[in-house]
């Protein structure tokens, strides 16, 4: 009896082999993002693409840009901006879920850009990328820190670091959430 019963329950949990598998995805419109295989970026919505979406001008002069390191330096600033802050315990979960392949790009082309050494910005505006983020100062704060920290293992002199900083500090009506 009990094993007829086990047979009975085995025979109703399988699904006859003709139907085909449910695609779960589908039913509940998850949307599947597919990495470029040549960039490795996941897409984004379309958007305009313009250097006013970087959120700043351009400093005047190469100063700003040698005392950089030129485009070399800045990628390793702004690679280990990237690298400080997903692994920080204060930001990594808000890093996560995002597309860090992508961020290192766009992050290097908005300093290159802001810093006048010879790139175009080519991502979306500071208000639209973090509108959804929820940030708050103290992230922030975290993610200054980290950049401070980025320019002062490459060597940038404090006054450098400073006058970048002020280039991004009016960002923070765009990037963080209204209280
Ligand atoms: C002045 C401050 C900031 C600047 C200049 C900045 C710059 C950028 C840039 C250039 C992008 C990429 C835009 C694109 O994909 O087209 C981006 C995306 C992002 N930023 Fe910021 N950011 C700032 C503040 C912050 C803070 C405080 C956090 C969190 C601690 C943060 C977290 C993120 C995340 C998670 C993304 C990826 C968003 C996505 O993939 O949709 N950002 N940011």
């Amino acid at each position: 009896m009990a094993f007829s019963f086990l047979l009975l329950l085995a025979a109703q949990a399988t699904p006859p082999p003709s139907e085909p598998p449910i695609d779960w995805d589908k039913e509940f419109g998850v949307e599947q993002k597919v990495r470029d295989p040549a960039t490795g970026e996941t897409p984004v919505a379309p958007y305009t693409q313009s250097n006013a979406n970087a959120g700043a001008r351009p400093f005047s002069g190469k100063t700003m840009a040698r005392t950089f390191g030129g485009q070399d330096g800045i990628r390793s600033i702004t690679a280990r901006l990237v690298e400080l802050s997903e692994n920080d315990h204060r930001t990594t979960a808000i890093f996560k879920a995002h597309d860090m392949v992508r961020l290192r790009r766009t992050l290097y082309e908005q300093f290159c850009y802001i810093l006048n050494a010879g790139c175009d910005y080519s991502g979306r505006d500071m208000a639209s990328t973090h509108k959804d983020l929820g940030l708050k100062m103290v992230d922030l704060n975290a993610l200054v820190e980290n950049l401070q920290r980025a320019m002062r293992e490459a060597h940038v002199p404090f006054a450098a670091q400073n006058r970048l900083l002020a280039k991004l500090a009016p960002m923070d009506r765009d990037t963080l959430k209204p209280r």
